[in-house]
Parts: structure tokens; C-alpha cells; sequence
């Protein structure tokens, strides 16, 4: 039987660096020759990609539930697995994906309080037991990576999202959440410190890689 592909995940605040090393990630994954299905969350199918915008926007005044949230975030999840990242892992490609549970954990657990019971109900609902083979948190302190995105966003003349308008301490309580993730699951998270240079954070990103493809291959 062949072997299902493998499924990697970028994690970590906002600001410090995901899009930006998910695209360096890729393309190292394609010089080894594997393919590679590159995607996001919320979002990565159509649908995906409509919820997403619901969950993002501030253009409604009315304040968005935290159930509600939660629940959004899973109905999106559960499109994007069934349209995207299982046909794609059954087909022997690799997903490479720019935020996934870990994320929910973090955002709707640590930053809004929401019992990390009632996220693993949800969790095991729509995934079925599928997680990712390896997942790169790329951590740094709350204040510098609220630099960098400031910065960018200036740049691009972009305002701030709707988690972009929380406050430190929600994304402190964030990282916080990602942290006890990584300490949870050592085999599978791997801690990048992404207050470096950006040549630093690849070094960190291919020696990781490295190591994991080559135990995988
Ligand atoms: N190691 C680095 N050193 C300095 N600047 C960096 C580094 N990595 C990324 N940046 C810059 O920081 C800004 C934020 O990076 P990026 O958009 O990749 O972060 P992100 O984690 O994807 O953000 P978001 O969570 O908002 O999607 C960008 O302007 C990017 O060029
Ligand atoms: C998957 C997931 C995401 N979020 C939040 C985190 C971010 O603020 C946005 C996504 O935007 P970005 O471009 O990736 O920064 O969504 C969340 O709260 N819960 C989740 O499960």
C-alpha cells in the first residue's frame, strides 16, 4: 500500500514569521523532490476561504461568540480536510500548512479560556485522528513579533484583523498556550526561536527538516 504523504504545520503568534519561513520551507521540501501541497487555516478551500473571512473581518459591529468562533474554525477545518489535506496526504503528497490545531489551542483556548476538554471533543470529531507528523512553532517574544507585523502592515498600507486588534496580554496568553503545547508533544512540535536573523531561523528550520526527513525517508 503506499504510504500516505506527510503533514507538516507552521505555528506560532502573530508577526513572527510564518508566511515568510512557510514559503522557505517549501521550496526545501521541493528541492528534495517531494510535493508539496501548500495551504493555510482558516481557509484553503473556497469555503474554507469564506468561513475565514467571516472569523477575520471587522466590518460587523455585533461581537462574535466564542463558541461561535470556536465552531467556525472547526467548520472550516473539517471542509479543508475533506477537500484538501486528506486527498492530498492519500496521494503521497506532502501538506505543508501555515497554521492548524495547535492554533486552536492557543487562540480560542489560551487567549479566550475555552476548556481544552471541549476543544479535544471537536478535535476528534472532525479529525478523526489525523494530526501532523511534525510541527514547527516558530516562538518569540510578544512585543517584537507586534513590531514586525506593525511593520508589515505599514508597509502594505493593511489595518489589523480582527485577532489583530487583541490586546498583549491575550496574545501573551497565546504564545503561553503554544508553549505548553510544545513542552505536551516534544516529538512532534519543534520550538524555532524566531527572534533572529532570518538566515538564523532557516539554519534552525533545515538542521529540523533535515533530521526528520531523513528518519521519515
Ligand atoms: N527573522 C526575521 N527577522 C526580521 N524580520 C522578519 C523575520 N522573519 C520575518 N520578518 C518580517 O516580519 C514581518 C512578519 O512576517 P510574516 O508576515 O512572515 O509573519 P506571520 O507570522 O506570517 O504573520 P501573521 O501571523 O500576521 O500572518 C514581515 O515584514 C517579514 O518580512
Ligand atoms: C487556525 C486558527 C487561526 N486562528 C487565528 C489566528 C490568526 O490571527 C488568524 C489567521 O490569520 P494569519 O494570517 O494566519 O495570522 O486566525 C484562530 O484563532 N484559531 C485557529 O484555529
Amino acid at each position: 500500500m503506499q504510504q500516505r504523504g506527510r503533514f507538516i504545520t507552521l505555528e506560532g503568534g502573530e508577526g513572527v514569521g510564518k508566511s515568510t519561513n512557510l514559503e522557505w520551507v517549501a521550496d526545501w521540501l521541493t528541492s528534495q523532490g517531494i510535493e508539496v501541497v501548500r495551504t493555510r487555516e482558516p481557509g484553503g478551500t473556497p469555503r474554507a476561504e469564506a468561513i475565514r473571512e467571516l472569523l477575520l473581518s471587522t466590518e460587523c459591529d455585533e461581537p462574535l461568540d466564542g463558541d461561535t468562533e470556536l465552531l467556525l474554525v472547526f467548520a472550516a477545518r473539517a471542509q479543508h480536510l475533506a477537500q484538501r489535506i486528506r486527498p492530498a496526504l492519500e496521494r503521497g503528497a506532502w501538506v505543508l500548512c501555515d497554521r492548524f490545531t495547535d492554533a486552536t489551542y492557543a487562540y480560542q483556548g489560551g487567549g479566550r479560556g475555552i476548556d481544552a476538554s471541549r476543544i479535544g471533543e471537536l478535535e476528534r470529531f472532525v479529525q478523526c485522528g489525523l494530526e501532523p507528523d511534525l510541527t514547527l512553532l516558530l516562538d518569540m517574544p510578544v512585543e517584537a513579533a507586534q513590531r514586525r507585523l506593525q511593520g508589515r502592515l505599514a508597509a502594505g498600507g493593511q489595518s489589523r484583523d480582527r485577532f489583530e486588534r487583541e490586546h498583549l496580554a491575550f496574545f501573551e496568553a497565546v504564545r503561553q498556550a503554544y508553549l505548553a503545547r510544545a513542552a505536551a508533544a516534544p516529538r512532534r512540535v519543534a520550538v524555532i526561536n524566531a527572534d533572529a536573523p532570518l538566515a538564523n531561523v532557516q539554519a534552525q528550520l533545515t538542521a529540523c527538516l533535515d533530521e526528520r526527513t531523513r528518519a521519515w525517508r
